[in-house]
């Protein structure tokens, strides 16, 4: 009787949730489909069952429906890049959605990238600014220079014995950012096979934070045991608290740190109380996650591309400021940092987007009157992938083919304004100071001192501009195999 009771007020619910959403809610009268009007398991849905195929589904609906559309009940996505300077740009109304950034960091709640209050973002912002300004980056050329090349020179050397590059740049950089960060690399390049188990168990759940939240809830034993994919995740873990409690207990070990590390900004914030281990830990998750697949992307299309095409490369050779320059925007441009469209929820002060007035969520009266059935967004959230701004044929002549080129154009000023690998505005990229260094010393050395040959199969791909999948940075089916000629 009372599961009766229960299945038919559940039931209800979700009928004048639904009847809401489709019909009263402030967005209502956006297209889009049905589904994603009713639901967020849309996204989902194209993310998992469509392997990463959400913006595949948002340009087809974009064709269909023009610049604005419903893609989920309280979500608007732009294809129109006013929008995208209001949202980002000048967005200083709007703020990171908690729910989205939530289940994306499940794992590092209390990490930069997860934080939505702008305030405190702004501070923690604050602190690890002097880390990314730095122009100290001698550890970047060991590691590049001594291992880097030397693996591949010695370990992929024939076309019997052929690399990944989408491997060896994860590798690379994952190192890169480790040292330089904690002064304390992860030494992926040693690894056989440069296998690469850090992470490897937290990616890709954000529909399932949950799963996430229990799993790091039970004993390590069990989730080692269950999961044997976290074991990464575990000993980076593992590794972190005890650099950040020999650095609270001893302070003086700050000082024998091979060179500066991110704690040494945290652990001595000047004029902000000291955060807390835990949110220590965090920040090192994020720093790892944000810095390395973000710069290994962009290693692995530029070389694709040099290798590619003989020109570009030998464009490159006559080593030309300028050419190098371009060379890394339009790799920057294909690459475009973070794939999924970056939710922002707009405020009761935020100015139009794109030329509409987009409301900031369900009215007071209504909250008030408490007529809502569960669960009815209180908010709105704007969002425009970067691939809608970046392959945009008006700004970007014939997008999808990488021509270098187009930047040694006399007047680039809207190209500039409209490459936006970083995001742009008060939640730019931090580390985007590292991020250039990191690609001209890494192209530098790949192009200047090693000869890479493409080893083409039935399995290369052939354009990074086709299929790209969103796993929060892009990614995509198929990668290439290289080998280093003598
Ligand atoms: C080619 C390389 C890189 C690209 C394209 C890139 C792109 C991005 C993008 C698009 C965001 C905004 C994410 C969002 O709003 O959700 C971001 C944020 C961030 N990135 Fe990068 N990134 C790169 C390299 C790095 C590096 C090397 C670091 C250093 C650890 C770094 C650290 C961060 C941090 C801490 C944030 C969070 C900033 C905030 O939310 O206030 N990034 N990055």
């Amino acid at each position: 009787m009372y599961c009766l009771l229960f299945l038919y007020t559940a039931l209800s619910s979700l009928f004048v949730l639904a009847i809401y959403r489709l019909f009263f809610h402030p967005l209502c009268n956006h297209p889009g489909p049905i589904l994603a009007a009713l639901t967020h398991w849309y996204e989902a849905y194209h993310n998992i069952v469509k392997r990463g195929g959400l913006l595949v589904e948002i340009e087809r609906l974009h064709k269909l429906h023009g610049p604005v559309i419903r893609i989920g009940p309280n979500t608007l996505h732009f294809n129109d890049r006013q929008a995208y300077h209001d949202i980002y740009t000048y967005g200083s109304t709007l703020v990171k959605d908690r729910e989205f950034y939530s289940a994306v960091g499940v794992h590092a709640p209390q990490g930069s990238l997860l934080m939505c209050d702008p305030e405190v973002a702004k501070q923690r912002r604050g602190l690890l600014q002097p880390l990314f300004s730095r122009k100290a980056v001698m550890s970047l050329e060991y590691t590049i220079q001594q291992k880097f090349l030397e693996t591949l020179e010695n370990n992929y050397n024939s076309s019997s014995t052929t690399v990944s590059m989408a491997v060896a740049y994860c590798a690379l950089t994952t190192d890169i950012i480790t040292s330089y960060c904690f002064a304390k690399s992860s030494d992926i390049l040693e690894s056989p096979g440069l296998s690469h188990p850090i992470l490897r168990g937290v990616r890709e759940t954000r529909h399932f934070p949950f799963c996430v939240t229990f799993i790091l809830s039970v004993p390590e034993t069990l989730v080692l045991w269950l999961l044997p994919d976290f074991e990464g995740y575990l000993k980076m873990k593992l590794g972190w608290e005890r650099q950040i409690e020999s650095f609270i207990n001893d302070p003086e070990t700050l000082t024998m740190a091979e060179h500066e590390t991110v704690f040494h900004h945290l652990l001595e914030p000047k004029g902000q109380e000291r955060p807390s281990r835990s949110s220590l830990v965090d920040e090192a998750f994020v720093l790892v996650g944000a810095g390395s697949d973000t710069v290994g992307n962009a290693c692995n299309i530029g070389t694709f591309y040099a290798l590619k095409y003989p020109s570009i490369r030998q464009k490159l050779e006559e080593e030309l400021e300028e050419v190098w320059t371009a060379f890394i925007k339009e790799v920057l441009r294909f690459s475009m940092g973070a794939s999924h469209p970056l939710p922002r929820v707009v405020g009761p002060s935020t100015p139009k987007v794109g030329g509409l007035k987009i409301p900031s969520g369900v009215s007071d009266s209504l909250i008030q009157l408490n007529v809502l059935p569960i669960d009815v967004a209180l908010q709105t959230v704007v969002e425009m992938g970067t691939i809608f701004l970046h392959m945009n044929p008006d700004v970007f002549t014939d997008p999808y083919t990488f021509n270098p080129d187009r930047w040694l154009a006399e007047d680039t000023n809207q190209m500039m304004l409209d490459l936006a690998p970083f995001c742009k505005g008060p939640r730019i990229c931090l580390g985007l100071n590292l991020a250039w260094c990191e690609l001209y010393l890494i192209f530098g050395n790949i192009f200047r001192r090693l000869n890479l040959k493409l080893f083409i199969t039935e399995d290369t791909i052939d354009h990074f501009a086709n299929n790209c999948r969103d796993y929060f940075v892009p990614r995509w089916e198929k990668e290439y195999q290289v080998f280093v000629k003598s």
